[in-house]
């Protein structure tokens, strides 16, 4: 069973699409990355997946059941926002989050600071820095024994160690405990690491969702003699002109014409062609 499925699900804010007709299906026991443009709607899909939002049409479903603006009681959050209170210290924060739900393993909690012995319990949440407010939210999340974790950029404010050692922690429970993992991030570096499946999404659509292995199989970065696009193979996703040459990225491609070179492209690149392209033709 998928640990996400999205059907037609969409989103408007007034009249405005956020999220159009978003189907796609998350495997379980996977880190998934969820990239895109700037405003394409990622913490808006984190959001209806999260029960936060009530989606203007479609379902979304998690392990099979279909969200109706509640957290499913397998997944946590982690917001772009990080709620918590300012007033508490860590060790009020810890009590009172263990408090209100059913589930709830505060020994999971302690062995996910360990690594930050810096934050003190007695230390009030709002003397705490932006990246420590994270490690502290993301602790509370892994306490309620998620099977699925959804998180908004958790990496944005963190140092290049806290990074790892966050990276580190997901992976060990995506291997250990069978987690999954649905992360949104403009790092494609760090994702590039991780992910087993991509969904990218830009101004509310779905360009692409599916494996990593199996979406970079499936394409081909070409170069070859410019003015020759008769002879590019596959369907063209995105297409440059540096003097005599040609730079393509295609889709399902056939054999290379001769004069043509291709290799497989890396996630980057992917990536990029995909939103280029889509930035050109608007
Ligand atoms: N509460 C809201 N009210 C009105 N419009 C909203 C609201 N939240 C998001 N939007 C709009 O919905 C669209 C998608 O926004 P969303 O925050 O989901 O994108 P995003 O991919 O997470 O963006 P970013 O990478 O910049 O964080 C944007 O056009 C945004 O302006």
């Amino acid at each position: 069973m998928s640990a996400l499925r999205t059907i037609g699900l969409s989103k408007s804010y007034g009249r405005k699409p956020a999220l159009r007709d978003c189907t796609v299906e998350l495997p379980a026991g996977k880190v998934v990355g969820l990239v895109g443009s700037n405003g394409g709607g990622k913490s808006t899909f984190l959001g209806l997946a999260a029960g936060l939002i009530r989606p203007s049409a479609g379902e979304v479903r998690v392990f099979g059941d279909e969200v109706r603006g509640r957290l499913h009681p397998d997944a946590a959050i982690l917001p772009q926002h990080r709620p918590l209170y300012a007033n508490f210290t860590i060790a009020e924060m810890i009590r009172a989050v263990g408090a209100v739900n059913e589930r709830w393993s505060s020994e999971r909690v302690e062995e996910a600071l360990a690594a930050h012995p810096e934050m003190d319990p007695s230390s009030r949440v709002g003397s705490l820095s932006q990246g420590m407010r994270t490690q502290l939210a993301l602790a509370l999340c892994l306490g309620r024994l998620p099977k699925l974790l959804l998180l908004d950029e958790p990496m944005s404010d963190l140092d290049p160690l806290a990074r790892e050692e966050f990276l580190r922690l997901l992976l060990a429970d995506v291997a250990e405990r069978g987690m999954t993992v649905v992360l949104s991030s403009h790092s494609l570096g760090e994702l590039r690491d991780v992910c087993d499946h991509l969904v990218l999404l830009h101004a509310g659509e779905v360009l692409l969702s599916g494996d990593v292995d199996e979406l970079l199989d499936d394409h081909l970065d070409v170069i070859g003699p410019a003015g020759d696009g008769s002879s590019l193979p596959g369907a063209v996703i995105h297409a440059s002109r540096t003097g005599r040459q040609q730079r393509a990225l295609v889709r399902a491609p056939g054999s290379l014409a001769a004069g043509w070179e291709g290799q497989r492209p890396d996630l980057e690149r992917l990536v990029i062609d995909y939103l280029r392209a889509r930035r050109i033709s608007g």
